[in-house]
């Protein structure tokens, strides 16, 4: 039985880092963290997801040598024209403070009916085989719910606990960490990355 290959997932979010490694399974790839490199993160320049998620890829596939996994993602709202989107770590004013995160999204919807809060969580991952791995992986998923008017829910990190998601009638924070992988954007889009990378399968 061949030992799971290494992988460095690069990301400074442990949210991210528990999920993947629950939906990638410890069996084929080992996943590890960038921090594990003792790794600083990269300062996020693109003007899309995609962009985000290469420039993160490609500097810990250079600083580790080893194949790399990245994931850029972020929730869009319908009624506030797609924000925070691309900003949503930032969007409270720190870097990954989810209370000031939602305070600032809560406010921003302050007034605006359940009908008009449409939302959907967004995630791109890109895997690279290397680091100058001239053909990227790229797999994207969405998934589509609504803000609630206050937080639900302990589980999860981030948005989740206002996010609505109407299959399961309940916030994101409130799943069993299992479902919110079946049904979430990143579960989404790593079920694209695998169909696209035999090794995965
Ligand atoms: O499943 C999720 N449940 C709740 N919130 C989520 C989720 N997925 C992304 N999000 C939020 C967290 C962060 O505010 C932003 C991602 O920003 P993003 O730059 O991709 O991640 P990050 O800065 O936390 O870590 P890193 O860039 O090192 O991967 O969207
Ligand atoms: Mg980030």
């Amino acid at each position: 039985m061949t030992p799971p290959a290494e992988l460095v997932l690069a990301s400074g979010n442990a949210g991210k880092l528990a999920e993947l490694r629950a939906l990638l399974g410890a069996d084929r790839w080992r996943l590890r963290a960038q921090s594990d490199f003792g790794l600083a993160e990269v300062e996020e320049t693109g003007l899309t997801f995609v962009e985000n998620a290469l420039l993160k890829a490609r500097h810990a596939a250079r600083a580790t040598g080893l194949p790399a996994l990245a994931d850029d993602s972020g929730l869009c709202v319908d009624a506030l024209g797609g924000a925070p989107g691309l900003h949503s770590a930032r969007y409270g004013g720190g870097h990954g403070d989810a209370g000031r995160n939602i305070a600032r999204l809560l406010h921003e919807l302050d007034g605006v009916p359940d009908a008009a809060r449409t939302a959907r969580f967004y995630c791109v991952l890109v895997l690279l085989r290397a680091a100058d791995d001239p053909q990227p992986i790229i797999a994207e998923g969405s998934w589509p719910g609504r803000i609630l008017a206050a937080p639900r829910g302990t589980r999860g990190f981030g948005y989740d606990p206002v996010f609505f998601d109407p299959e399961h009638g309940c916030s994101a924070a409130e799943l069993e960490p299992a479902i919110k992988n079946a049904a979430s954007h990143r579960g989404r889009a790593l079920a694209v990355l695998r169909q696209r990378l035999p090794e995965l399968r």
